[in-house]
């Protein structure tokens, strides 16, 4: 006789070790079950179908430059240029037609705007501000993300100061404050700061509470890893061959995991009203972990280095593309995501309005 197993497992992810009570999936004798029967058709795959993904999902992160009228393409990312800002707002748009809700901008710079003290974060006439205005001005229904980190304008490609070597934290922290606030005056709707200094959350919230911005949301980097999936991005923004050494004593150690729920609760307590968890599918553990601890706004960023693995093989025939973007961004929605930074997104939109 098939039975109701009460187990001691409040969650009904099987597998699932945390105590407390309730009913596990039943699951009768075969034949009396057969799990092949709800998968036989269209319509009852589609009938059971448990996560769905829908463009409402996507934030598209690109790369701005100076110049205009002009784009130039990123080699370890075939398909992803950098852009001019009058051609941003030509991708806003596509963005916003395609009913993308955000699009996230990343500056790229030269070794000329970068310098020790880093001054062109906070600049209001910063390519990245610049960008933000005029996709606001042109399309003011897209929500507009940021970036916010010292790495683009620090002469030694950190995400923060160095001072006789070392990464220092309350002083960036400081800066980053400036940047936030030169962000929100732009227009932006979410600031991303994707430093991983400590305490730069509270202090970003405070400064927006105190000065007309309460209601900028904040969407952190609360999980990022010191990742190697990050290389592509570093060429794009023209980041790799300013940066001295690696970011090991900021960003999080790749074999952690109870950290990130730290992080998570902290950056919460801080005002965040949204966390990421990056990169992505080499860290879907962490989604998961995160979504089912917290029940918060969770974000996973599908990072440089994933898109190229993807488009590499597509590239050479050996996966079909379309398919295999898909699955990899329907895994986020299975591990708990709320949405996806992913430069796959308009592709992806078009996609699933076909
Ligand atoms: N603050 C920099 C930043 N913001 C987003 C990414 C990575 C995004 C990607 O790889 O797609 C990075 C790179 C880094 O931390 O070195």
């Amino acid at each position: 006789m098939p039975s109701l197993v009460k187990s001691q497992n409040p969650c009904n992810h099987i597998g699932c070790d945390k105590k407390g009570p309730i009913m596990k999936p039943t699951v009768a004798p075969f034949p009396t079950t057969r799990l092949r029967r709800m998968r036989a058709t269209p319509a009852l795959r589609r009938l059971a179908r448990q996560n769905v993904l829908t463009t409402n999902d996507l934030i598209w992160p690109i790369f701005v430059m100076d110049g205009e009228d002009t784009e130039t393409p990123v080699p370890s990312m075939p398909g992803v240029t950098r852009k001019t800002v009058d051609r941003a707002v030509v991708a806003a748009k596509e963005a916003h037609a395609l009913g993308i809700p955000a699009i996230c901008i990343f500056p790229y710079t030269g070794m000329e705007a970068r310098t020790e003290d880093c001054e062109m974060a906070w600049d209001p006439d910063n390519v990245s501000n610049r960008t933000i205005r005029a996709i606001k001005d042109a399309v003011p229904d897209i929500a507009i993300m940021t970036d916010i980190a010292l790495d683009p304008y620090n002469i030694n490609g950190h995400d923060g100061f160095v001072e006789n070597g070392e990464i220092v934290n309350d002083r960036t922290v400081e800066a980053l404050v400036k940047m936030a606030l030169a962000q929100a005056e732009a227009g932006a709707d979410i600031l991303g700061p994707s430093d991983m200094m400590d305490g730069r959350i509270a202090a970003i919230r405070s400064a927006l509470e105190s000065d007309k911005y309460q209601n900028v949301t904040i969407l952190s980097y609360t999980a990022k890893y010191a990742s190697s999936f990050y290389g592509p991005f570093r060429d794009a923004v023209g980041a790799s061959s300013a940066l001295t050494g690696d970011k090991n004593t900021y960003q999080m150690d790749p074999a952690n995991s109870d950290e990130a729920l730290r992080l998570v609760e902290r950056d919460l307590n801080e005002g965040a009203d949204m966390i990421m968890v990056k990169p992505g599918m080499p860290y879907l553990d962490i989604c998961r972990r995160v979504k089912d601890t917290f029940g918060v706004p969770t974000y996973a960023y599908q990072v440089s280095g994933e898109y190229a693995m993807l488009m590499a093989a597509a590239e050479n025939g050996w996966l079909d593309s379309d398919k295999v973007i898909l699955e990899s961004l329907l895994s986020f929605k299975r591990a708990g995501c709320d949405g996806i930074l992913t430069y796959f997104a308009p592709r992806i939109a078009k996609a699933l309005s076909g």
